[in-house]
């Protein structure tokens, strides 16, 4: 192992990863969680036409704009006006039309006067309040987007604002990166599948569904190879058809330096470049990370199960982040909060202690993950959202003192 820090590790991992070229056109109602693959403009201006902000009275400005309740001006209602009627009747001065949220404005009308400021009597409208401003309550034409620019760029995640962009400006179908393919397979001869029965010497191989979850919540498709004996050649088959299949694979277990741990050598013998072969970090010391001839990027995470997915959430998101055509700047999302627990590290590797970012008193707190910070232990795993880092050289950051903290949410 040649242990490198996480920063260049970060650094030769992100080198490594380009960014798909490949789209697919779907429809918009699939859209959602994609990678758009295309910019995007309308032909319309938003607004579409002027229309009204409010339920009242569409008015002349210059009609009104003296009226009080001492002097109250009155106008004629000579028109009714509904959301999806196209009117033809201009309104002329000393004239109004009744109108609602959302309809178009007549010819004529400028301004519009929320109802609670008048009082109808008949066909009849007295103005109680003048407008403050002409065109007060009206949403003109283009005032929000004028057509031909743009409105979204490629590279933007589809979520339920971009869905709303994208209906408004009648796109039925999207052209979008395809979803990365990543094989995931456990490695271990202890391992069994959860539906198979547990004998002694035995533990459920329960890295294949973290990673399985990790890929789907980041919008990749992962491809279960399963779980593979730790026997050289089956290793190699199984790790020479995923690298055919995906664009990334991972595998748990295997990486460190047991005589059982295979990963390695098999990359090297298939012809992969080892580019990371062991991180300042912990836990996730033993990550091996290999680049094929085929574009294809192997990362060997660590068995232990806490180690497998702070590997994950530390590099392989923003490797995945690239790779899906996400623009942005592929850093992981460090903030600095107050810490509620003691916490503590040896100081010797860079290290990432689990727990949870949480909403207390209107300030985001760090809090511990109860039980044992040890990277065999999925348990005390449960709802983490977040990671404490500690940097190599500091052993402990007291209850209420700052600590950077890298946020898991999405
Ligand atoms: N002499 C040394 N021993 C170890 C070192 C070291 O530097 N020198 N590093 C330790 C660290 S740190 C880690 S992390 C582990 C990583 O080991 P491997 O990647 O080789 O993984 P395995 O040995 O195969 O398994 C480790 C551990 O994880 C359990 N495991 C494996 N796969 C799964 C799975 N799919 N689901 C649940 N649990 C799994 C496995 O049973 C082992 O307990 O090496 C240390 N050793
Ligand atoms: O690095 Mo290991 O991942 O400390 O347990
Ligand atoms: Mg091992």
């Amino acid at each position: 192992m040649t242990i490198i820090s996480v920063q260049e590790a970060q650094t030769i991992i992100l080198k490594l990863v380009e960014s798909l070229q490949e789209t697919d056109s779907i429809s918009l109602d699939e859209a959602t969680g994609r990678i758009l693959a295309q910019s995007i403009s309308s032909p319309l201006n938003f607004p579409y036409w002027d229309n009204s902000a409010m339920d009242g009275y569409g008015i002349r400005f210059e009609d009104v704009k003296q009226s009080n309740s001492d002097y109250p001006i009155t106008l004629d209602i000579v028109a009714e006006i509904p959301a999806g009627i196209n009117p033809k009747q201009s309104i002329q001065s000393g004239e109004a039309c009744r109108i609602f949220t959302g309809a178009m404005l007549p010819d004529g009308v400028d301004t519009i006067i929320m109802q609670e400021n008048t009082r109808k009597e008949g066909r009849k409208v007295t103005i109680l309040s003048p407008p403050n401003y002409l065109g007060e309550f009206v949403r003109k034409q283009g005032s929000f987007y004028q057509a031909g620019n743009i409105l979204l760029n490629p590279g933007s995640y589809i979520n339920e604002s971009e869905m709303a962009i994208l209906a408004t400006a009648q796109c039925s179908t999207v052209t979008v990166y395809r979803r990365p393919r990543v094989a995931i397979l456990s490695t271990g001869n202890e391992l069994i599948a959860p539906t198979e029965k547990l004998n002694p010497e035995q533990i459920i191989d329960s890295n294949q569904y973290a990673l399985k979850a990790f890929i789907l919540n980041n919008g990749g498709i992962p491809i279960s190879f399963g779980i593979v004996k730790d026997e050289p050649e089956i290793i190699k088959q199984k790790i020479r058809k995923a690298i055919n299949t995906a664009d990334f694979v991972l595998s748990t277990g295997g990486v460190s330096v047991g005589d059982y741990d295979y990963i390695n050598s098999i990359l090297a013998e298939l012809g992969g470049k080892i580019m990371v072969n062991g991180v300042a970090m912990k836990p996730g010391k033993p990550l091996t990370v290999a680049k094929f001839d085929n574009g294809c990027i192997y990362f060997g995470l660590p068995g232990n199960p806490v180690s497998a997915l702070v590997s994950c959430w530390r590099f392989v998101k923003l490797a995945l982040d690239k790779l899906s055509g996400i623009q942005g700047d592929y850093e992981p999302k460090l903030i600095t909060v107050k810490s509620q627990d003691n916490l503590s590290s040896k100081g010797q590797r860079e290290t990432y202690i689990w727990g949870q970012l949480k909403l207390i008193n209107g300030e985001y707190v760090f809090t511990l993950a109860q039980g044992s910070q040890n990277s065999a232990n999925l348990i005390n795993l449960a709802l983490t959202n977040a990671l404490a880092i500690l940097p190599i050289g500091v052993t402990k950051i007291d209850r209420g003192e700052i600590v950077k903290v890298l946020s898991l949410s999405n």
